[in-house]
């Protein structure tokens, strides 16, 4: 089980000697494999929020618990992807790929089923022995994904992850990240700041506002694209379904409330 909760979390920042709330009094629980995307103007607190699920940032108030222990520095059994690749450049898509399972002892067949498994799944057969600086950043975001699935954490965290990427690899990247988390379910926390990706890939929206960062609304997505049908479909199709671009709608209506002056 890899739930996370937030419980009664408050995030104060001093700021030019004036303390300033960041993020104020948020109360939210993760279910076990859920795919949360996290939506909300910026500034409202979103890198916040999943710094503190990551130990890089400890409240002030509350408490953020994975699978019920308190969070309190970075561990294994949360990987971060951010939108810069963050690859080693002087390791191979081998070896950024199977750090993680290294140094928890995975052995050598374990570590090349692992990279088969992923590269493939990630069409990416037959790049092991590339370095970063020969891939496309496309490719590069590809490897960063499967190097924080191999590890095998129980949380995902997302950052942005595509925000750096061309619209066309986005789009396939959306639909990779789609099948891989069909195949191997994980608890992730998805930050973007496209309302079409989030609603494309969570299984439920939380859309946040500012002034302190709060919790606005959650958008179920999960009951609709199961009646709908979505997962089978590719991603182009699903944005023009009308029960897509309604959720769409919804959720952008709640962020224009909260964009106020700045549209
Ligand atoms: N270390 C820090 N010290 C002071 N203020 C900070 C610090 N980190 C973040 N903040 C402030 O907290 C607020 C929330 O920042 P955060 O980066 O979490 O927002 P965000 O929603 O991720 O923004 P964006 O969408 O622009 O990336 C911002 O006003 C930011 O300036």
């Amino acid at each position: 089980m890899s739930d996370i909760i937030f419980d009664g979390v408050t995030k104060v920042f001093g700021r030019g000697g004036k303390p300033f709330v960041a993020i104020g009094g948020i109360d939210f629980e993760v279910k076990d494999k859920e795919f949360i995307s996290v939506v909300g103007p910026s500034g409202c607190g979103k890198t916040t929020l999943m710094r503190m699920v990551a130990g890089l940032e400890t409240p002030t108030e509350g408490e953020v618990r994975v699978a019920s222990k308190k969070v309190t520095g970075p561990g294994p059994d949360r990987a971060v992807v951010f939108q810069q690749f963050a690859l080693f450049p002087w390791k191979t898509v081998y070896e950024n790929i199977t750090f993680g399972m290294r140094s928890r002892g995975a052995s050598k067949k374990e570590r090349d089923d692992a990279v088969d498994h992923y590269l493939t799944l990630m069409k990416m057969e037959g790049t092991e022995q590339s370095y970063p600086h020969q891939l496309s950043g496309g490719m590069q975001q590809r490897v960063a994904i499967a190097r924080s699935y191999a590890t095998e954490p129980g949380v995902l965290l997302m950052d942005e992850p595509f925000g750096a990427l061309d619209a066309q690899t986005r789009t396939i990247m959306q639909e990779e990240l789609v099948r891989l988390s069909h195949v191997n379910p994980r608890t992730v926390l998805f930050i973007t700041h496209s309302v079409e990706e989030a609603v494309y890939l969570a299984d439920r929206v939380v859309v946040m506002g500012r002034n302190p960062g709060r919790i606005k609304e959650v958008i179920e997505v999960t009951s609709t694209r199961e009646s709908e049908g979505w997962s089978e479909e590719p991603i182009d199709d699903v944005m023009e379904m009308p029960s897509f671009t309604h959720l769409r709608g919804q959720v952008w209506r709640l962020l224009r409330e909260e964009m106020g002056d700045d549209r």
